[in-house]
C-alpha cells in the first residue's frame, strides 16, 4: 500500500454479476448503513488515514474485497493475479500491475476512475484499495465481500513510505528523515494513521470474510502464506503451480519484471532515479534508519496507540 486519492461511491455491476436490474452491487450507495457485524469502526477526529493493505476481490453474489496498505500491495496483487490465472505467467504479463485491478479510490479525470473500471469489469472482480475500514463504502459490508488485508510492521512501513514519498512526485516532499518520522507518527500521510488503519481492519477480521496476512509471514514462509490465499480464493492448484507462484513473486523476480516494477510509469510521477519502487523488500530495514532515541520514542507511542489490541507484529526475521 502506499498512496491514494478521492473516495468515489457509485454502483458497480459487472457483466457476469447483476442479472436483475436492481440487484445490490458491491459499491452501490444505500440509505441504510449497517456496517460489518458488531464492529463497525469509528473515524477519529483527525479524519484521513493511511493504509496498510489493499486488494479487493468481488464475486457475483459474494464479492471479495481485500484491502492493503502502502507497502506490499503490489506483492499481494501479483500473488492473487497468479492464483486467479492458475499460475499462468503469460496472462499476468497482460498489463502493468497498477492497471490489472481497479484502484477503488482512484479518480483522476479524464482517466476512468477506479469505480468506473470496476463497473466495466466481468466478475469475479478483484479490486484494490488502501482505504481504512472506516472509509469503505457500506455496500462492501452488505455484499458479503471477501477481504484480503496485508499488514506490515509500522517501522518498516514508515521507512518504505518515506522513500516512496521521496520518489512519488504526486505526493508532498516528505522533507528530511527526522521530519517524516514525525509526520508518520502524526498520521498526516496518505490514507492516514498506520495505527488506526491496522487497528480498524484487525478488529473486523472475525466479523467479515477476511484473510488477514502479515508481510513478515509472507517473507518468512511464502509457500505457506500463498496456500492460505489460494484456499481463501477457493482455488485448488497443484504443487507445481504453487511452486511457480512462489518463484514468480520473489522480490528479485518482481523487481526485474517490467509488469510489476512500475518501470512503465512516467518519471514525472514515479522518479525511480531517486528511489526504486521495488526498493529492498526486507524485514528490518528500519534498523538502518531509526536512531536509538527514535526507536525508544516510537516504541512508547506504539504502546499507547496500540493499547488493548491483540495484534502482534514481528520487526525482524
Ligand atoms: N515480492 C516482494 N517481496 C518483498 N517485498 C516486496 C515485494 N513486492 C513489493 N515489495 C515491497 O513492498 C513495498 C511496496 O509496497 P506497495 O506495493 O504497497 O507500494 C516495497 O517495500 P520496501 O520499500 O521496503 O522495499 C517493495 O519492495
Ligand atoms: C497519490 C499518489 C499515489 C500514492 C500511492 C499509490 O498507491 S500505489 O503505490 O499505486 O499502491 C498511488 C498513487
Amino acid at each position: 500500500m502506499r498512496g491514494g486519492q478521492s473516495l468515489d461511491k457509485e454502483a458497480v455491476s459487472g457483466p457476469g454479476g447483476s442479472s436483475a436490474e436492481h440487484e445490490p452491487t458491491c459499491l452501490e450507495e444505500r440509505p441504510k448503513v449497517t456496517g460489518p457485524p458488531a464492529a463497525r469502526p469509528q473515524l477519529s477526529s483527525d479524519g484521513l488515514r493511511h493504509a496498510q493493505v489493499s486488494l479487493c476481490q468481488t464475486r457475483t453474489q459474494s464479492p471479495v474485497c481485500s484491502p492493503g496498505d502502502a507497502n506490499w500491495t503490489t506483492w499481494i496483487q501479483e500473488i492473487v493475479d497468479l492464483i486467479e490465472h492458475s499460475g499462468d505467467v503469460d496472462k499476468c504479463q497482460r498489463a502493468a500491475i497498477q492497471h490489472r485491478h481497479p484502484f477503488l479510490e482512484w479518480a483522476r479525470p479524464p482517466q476512468p476512475s477506479g469505480v468506473e473500471k470496476a463497473r466495466a469489469m466481468p466478475r469475479p472482480r478483484v479490486l484494490r484499495t488502501h482505504f481504512p475500514a472506516q472509509l469503505l463504502p457500506p455496500s462492501f459490508w452488505e455484499s458479503n465481500c471477501k477481504f484480503l488485508y496485508v499488514a506490515r510492521n509500522a517501522k518498516d512501513c514508515l521507512v518504505s513510505y518515506y522513500h516512496f514519498q521521496r520518489m512519488n512526485r504526486t505526493l508532498p516532499d516528505p522533507g528530511t528523515w527526522d521530519q517524516y518520522f514525525e509526520t508518520f507518527i502524526s498520521g498526516k500521510v496518505a490514507w492516514g494513521s498506520w495505527f488506526e488503519h491496522v487497528r480498524g481492519w484487525w478488529e473486523l477480521r472475525d466479523n467479515v470474510q477476511m484473510l488477514f496476512l502479515f508481510y513478515e509471514d509472507i517473507k518468512r514462509d511464502p509457500k505457506q502464506e500463498i496456500q492460505k490465499v489460494m484456499k481463501f480464493m477457493e482455488k485448488n492448484l497443484d504443487g507445481a503451480v504453487l511452486d511457480t507462484i512462489v518463484q514468480e513473486t520473489t522480490f528479485e523476480k518482481m523487481k526485474a519484471n517490467p509488469m510489476t516494477n512500475r518501470s512503465t510509469a512516467p518519471k514525472t510521477i514515479l522518479d525511480q532515479s531517486i528511489s526504486p519502487f521495488m526498493r529492498k523488500g526486507i524485514v528490518g530495514d528500519w534498523k538502518n534508519h531509526f536512531t536509538v532515541a527514535q526507536n525508544e520514542r516510537f516504541d512508547e507511542i506504539y504502546r499507547q496507540k496500540m493499547k488493548g489490541t491483540s495484534i502482534n507484529f514481528c520487526t525482524e526475521l
